[in-house]
């Protein structure tokens, strides 16, 4: 199967890489096209142009920081709509808001295209071992055609009905997620302030019933002020971002949100976001240290 691929970050990259490794013939383009080489070595084609690999391919994946990066790609010149029409599949990816999917679907559609829109669960490590989460929603006969690719890329996809709703389900997720980030970093500070051992704290929380995969990965790495971006502070501040809105929307109250937003937004105004967003801990330190008497 040849499918495109848009778009090589830390999750683009690892998820190309994927699919060439299980057979599939992959022809990629990124904005900052040098990116390329490395997926070339491996055996990827490039595309000059989001259009030029949906002329190509069948089907077209992208992975995408936010709103605007999948909507420029789309809209643009030489993007996505130049080429896309009657056969072609088109699947986005990224982590973006309802709104967003909506456009872009409603663009392809009238082109005589199809359009799922797939955010994923999993950070970089379950990109590069194919143990992603995939949240899907929109045609669901595209949906069906991708399964073989999905279940390259992921452990487990949901199709989710209408458009919108895999949007929605990744901005619920990461909503909690960044909130329970913002919640460990208080934790670890308390510990730290009031004597304890914020290492011994993190062993009493893993043998318990909120024991949890990303205390048990970022945590050790937190106490050492190592932040090697695995999924960047910018992205989830996005996403809490979205959330928040989402929120809005329907008139959920969310003030926990709102207050891990509100570090997450600190710790990026503090430059801090291109690390990896368990960062936060810095703010939440420097906020405990500067209230201290
Ligand atoms: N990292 C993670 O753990 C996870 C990330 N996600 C989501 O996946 C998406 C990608 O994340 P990640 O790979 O970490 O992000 P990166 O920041 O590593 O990569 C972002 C990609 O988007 C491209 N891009 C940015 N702006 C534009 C633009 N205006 N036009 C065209 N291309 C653009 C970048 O191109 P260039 O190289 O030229 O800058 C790059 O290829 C995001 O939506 C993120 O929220 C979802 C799950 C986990
Ligand atoms: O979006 C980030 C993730 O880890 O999932």
């Amino acid at each position: 199967m040849e499918v495109g691929f848009l778009g090589l970050g830390i999750m683009g990259k690892a998820m190309a890489t994927n699919l060439l490794r299980h057979g599939y013939r992959v022809t990629v383009w990124n904005r900052t096209l040098a990116k390329c080489q490395e997926l070339v070595a491996l055996g990827a084609t490039v595309g000059e142009t989001p259009a030029a690999v949906v002329a190509k391919c069948r089907y077209t994946i992208a992975m995408l920081s936010d709103p605007s990066a999948a909507l420029s790609v789309v809209f643009d010149k030489d993007g996505v709509l130049e080429q896309i029409g009657d056969g072609k599949g088109y699947i986005d990816m990224s982590t973006v808001d309802a709104a967003t999917c909506s456009k872009i679907d409603e663009a392809v559609k009238q082109k005589g295209g199809a359009f799922v829109e797939a955010p994923v669960s999993g950070s970089k490590k379950p990109a590069e071992d194919g143990q992603l989460v995939i949240l899907a929603a929109g045609d669901k006969t595209l949906y069906d055609e991708m399964i073989p690719a999905f279940d390259v890329l992921g452990k487990k996809s949901f199709f989710l009905g209408e458009i919108g709703n895999g949007a929605k389900m990744k901005l619920v997720v990461n909503m909690i997620m960044g909130s329970m980030m913002n919640s460990l970093s208080e934790g670890l500070s308390l510990a730290d302030k009031s004597g304890l051992s914020p290492q011994t704290l993190l062993d009493v929380l893993d043998l318990g019933a909120i024991a949890n995969p990303m205390f048990k990965l970022k945590g050790p790495a937190m106490l050492q002020g190592s932040y090697n971006p695995a999924f960047p502070l910018k992205h989830q501040q996005k996403d809490m971002r979205l959330a928040l809105a989402l929120g809005d929307e329907n008139a959920v109250s969310m003030p926990v949100s709102a207050a891990a937003n509100e570090a997450f937004k600190k710790a990026r105004s503090l430059g801090l976001g291109d690390l990896d967003f368990s960062a936060v801990y810095e703010v939440v330190k420097g906020a405990s240290s500067s209230g201290q008497a």
